[in-house]
C-alpha cells in the first residue's frame, strides 16, 4: 500500500474502521427524502461522526464546506430505477475528475451475477489502475445481484467481495448476510476491510443490530446510505452507528448513547 493510499484511507476512516454515508442515490432514485437539501444532511451526519460522505461528481460543490472535516468519496458509476435495468451501472466519472473535485477516494458499484458483470469487471479493473497511479483508494461496492441470485447468500456475497480484492480495490462493501456466523464466511473471503450497506431502512434497533452482527463477524464498518440520510435525526443515527463501529457498543448501548427512541 502506497503512502498516499494509506494517508487517504485515514481521511475516510479511523484506524481502519469506517462510518461512510453514501448519498449517490440521487442518480439512482432522484432527490428523495434526505437528499433534496443535501448540504444539511451532510452537515448532520458528519456532526454525528461519519468518517466520510460519498456522492456523484456533480454534487461536489454542495459537499465542500459542509463536511466538518470528514473525508469525501466520489462515486464513478450509476444507473436509475426508471431505466431499463438498474443493475446496468455505467461509468459516470473518472479518477482525474475526482481528484479535481477534492475527493480523498473513489468508489464503483459492481453487480456480481448480473448480465452486466463482464463490463463492470472491466470498468473496476480500469478504475483501480487509474486510482493506483494517483495514490487514491478505491471502495468497490460489490453486490450479489442478478437473475436467480440470492442477494443475501453468504457464498455469493463472499464471491462478490473477493472479486473486489482480485480487481485491486482497497475496501469492499456488500450487503449484510443477516447473521454473524454466515457473515464471518464473507469477511474470510477477502483480506480487505469489508463494510456493509444498510439497504432499505429498518427500525433503529434492527439496523444497529445488523451493524453489531457484522462487526462481530470481523467487518470494518459501514457504507450506509438510506438508513442514515433518510432518518428523522441523521445526526443521532450516525452517532449510534459510530458507537457500534468505533466504540464497540452493543445496539442497546448505542441507542441509549444517541438518545434515540427506545421502542417499547
Ligand atoms: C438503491 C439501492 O438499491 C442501493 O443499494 C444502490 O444500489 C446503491 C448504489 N450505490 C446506487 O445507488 O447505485
Ligand atoms: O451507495 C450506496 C451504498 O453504499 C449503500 O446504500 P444503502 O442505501 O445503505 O443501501
Amino acid at each position: 500500500m502506497t503512502t498516499g493510499v494509506r494517508a487517504r484511507l485515514n481521511r475516510i476512516g479511523t484506524e481502519g474502521r469506517y462510518v461512510m454515508v453514501p448519498m449517490d442515490h440521487g442518480i439512482t432514485l432522484g432527490a428523495v427524502d434526505g437528499l433534496e437539501r443535501i448540504e444539511r444532511t451532510i452537515d448532520a451526519v458528519t456532526r454525528g461522526g461519519a468518517d466520510c460522505v460519498l456522492t456523484q461528481k456533480g454534487i461536489a460543490p454542495r459537499v465542500h464546506g459542509n463536511t466538518n472535516g470528514a473525508g469525501y468519496v466520489v462515486h464513478l458509476n450509476g444507473s436509475t430505477v426508471s431505466g431499463p435495468d438498474t443493475n446496468d451501472k455505467r461509468i459516470t466519472g473518472t479518477v482525474k475528475e475526482a481528484i479535481q473535485l477534492g475527493a480523498d477516494a473513489v468508489s464503483m458499484h459492481i453487480n456480481v451475477g448480473s448480465v452486466h458483470e463482464p463490463k463492470q469487471i472491466e470498468d473496476l479493473a480500469r478504475i483501480t489502475e487509474n486510482a493506483t497511479e494517483y495514490g487514491l483508494p478505491v471502495l468497490a461496492m460489490t453486490y450479489a445481484r442478478g437473475p436467480d441470485v440470492d442477494e443475501h447468500d453468504a457464498e455469493a456475497l463472499g464471491h462478490a467481495v473477493r472479486l473486489g480484492e482480485e480487481l485491486g480495490a482497497d475496501i469492499v462493501k456488500t450487503a449484510y448476510s443477516g447473521d454473524t456466523e454466515s457473515f464471518e464466511r464473507v469477511v474470510a473471503s477477502t483480506a480487505l476491510p469489508v463494510v456493509i450497506a444498510g439497504g432499505k431502512p429498518d427500525s433503529d434497533r434492527a439496523s444497529l443490530e445488523a451493524v453489531r452482527g457484522a462487526m462481530d463477524a470481523g467487518a470494518a464498518g459501514v457504507s450506509m446510505g438510506r438508513t442514515i440520510f433518510q432518518h428523522d435525526d441523521p445526526e443521532a443515527i450516525t452517532r449510534a452507528v459510530a458507537g457500534v463501529v468505533h466504540e464497540d457498543l452493543s445496539a442497546e448501548e448505542a441507542l441509549q448513547q444517541a438518545e434515540l427512541m427506545i421502542e417499547a
